[in-house]
C-alpha cells in the first residue's frame, strides 16, 4: 500500500536504451524519513532508477513526483532539483586542489552565492555531521577513501537536501574503510534523512533499512522489511538472489 504522503513517488517508470528496456514500469514510493534499499543482480536497473530520479538519465515514460514537484516536467530547474536530491556516487569526485571545507562550500558560495563566513559555518556543520570537522583543512590526497567519501556526503548535506540518493557509496573502498561511511549513513538516518540506497552491503541493509526492494530485469519483484526479504522471501527469484549473495 502507498503511504499517504510519499516524499518521492515513482509511477510506471520506464527507461530504454535503444531497443533494450531496462526499467519496465517501476512503482516506488518513499516516505519522509524512510531508508529504502535497492538490491538485485548486476544490470537489473538499480542505478538507472536512481539516475532517473535526479535526471542524470532521461526516463522514457512514467512519472516521478518529489516533494510536490513533477521531476520529469520540461520546465523543472534541474540544478535546483539536484541540490534538493543529494547524490553520492561510488567515486567521490572531489577537487584535489581544494581543502575538504573548500569542496563542501563550493556550491554554497558559487551557486547559492552565500557569503564566505556563512558558507563556512554551514560547511563545518556538514563536516561535523560526518565526523570530519577536524579534517576541514586537509586536501583530498591527504584523506583516506572513506574520509573522502564522507566529505562527498558532507558536500551534499551542506545543500540541505530533502532526499539522499546513494549509488554504491562503499564499492570503491577498501574493506576497513567501509564502516566509517556506513556509520555516517546510520547517523543521517537517525537524524531523519530520507534515503534511497543502492549498495551491496547486505548486512547494512538488514540492520538499517526500513524497506528492501528487490529488482530483477527492470522490474520490482518483491519489497518488504529486511526480515521478509532476507529471512522469508516470498518469490523464488528473491530467494535465489539472497541465498547467492549470502554465499
Ligand atoms: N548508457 C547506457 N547505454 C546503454 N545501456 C545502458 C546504459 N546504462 C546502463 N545500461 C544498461 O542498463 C541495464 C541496467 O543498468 P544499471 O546500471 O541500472 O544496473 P544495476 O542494477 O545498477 O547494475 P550494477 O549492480 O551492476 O551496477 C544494464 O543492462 C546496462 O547494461
Amino acid at each position: 500500500m502507498r503511504p499517504a504522503h510519499p516524499l518521492l513517488d515513482i509511477r510506471g517508470l520506464r527507461k530504454s536504451y535503444g531497443a533494450a528496456e531496462v526499467l519496465k514500469g517501476i512503482d516506488l514510493a518513499v516516505s519522509p524519513g524512510e531508508l529504502v534499499f535497492l538490491i538485485g543482480p548486476s544490470g537489473s536497473g538499480k542505478s538507472t532508477l536512481l539516475r532517473c530520479c535526479n535526471r542524470l538519465e532521461e526516463a522514457s515514460g512514467g512519472s516521478i513526483w518529489f516533494d510536490g514537484q513533477e521531476v520529469l516536467a520540461d520546465r523543472i530547474d534541474i540544478n535546483a532539483l539536484r541540490r534538493r536530491m543529494g547524490m553520492v556516487f561510488q567515486s567521490f569526485n572531489l577537487y584535489p586542489h581544494m581543502s575538504a571545507l573548500g569542496n563542501v562550500t563550493l556550491a554554497l558560495r558559487k551557486v547559492l552565492k552565500k557569503p564566505r563566513a556563512e558558507a563556512e559555518r554551514i560547511g563545518m556543520a556538514a563536516l561535523e555531521r560526518v565526523g570530519l570537522a577536524h579534517k576541514a583543512a586537509s586536501y583530498p590526497g591527504e584523506l583516506s577513501g572513506g574520509q573522502q567519501q564522507r566529505v562527498a556526503i558532507a558536500r551534499a548535506l551542506a545543500l540541505e537536501p530533502g532526499l539522499m540518493l546513494f549509488d554504491e557509496p562503499t564499492s570503491a573502498l577498501d574493506p576497513e574503510l567501509v564502516g566509517s561511511v556506513l556509520q555516517a549513513m546510520r547517523d543521517m538516518r537517525a537524524a531523519g534523512m530520507t534515503m534511497l540506497v543502492v549498495s551491496h552491503e547486505m548486512r547494512f541493509a538488514r540492520e538499517a533499512a526500513d524497506r528492501v526492494v528487490f529488482m530483477d530485469g527492470g522490474v520490482i519483484v518483491e519489497q518488504g522489511p529486511p526480515e521478509q526479504i532476507f529471512g522469508s522471501p516470498r518469490h523464488e527469484r528473491t530467494r535465489t538472489f539472497v541465498s547467492e549473495v549470502a554465499r
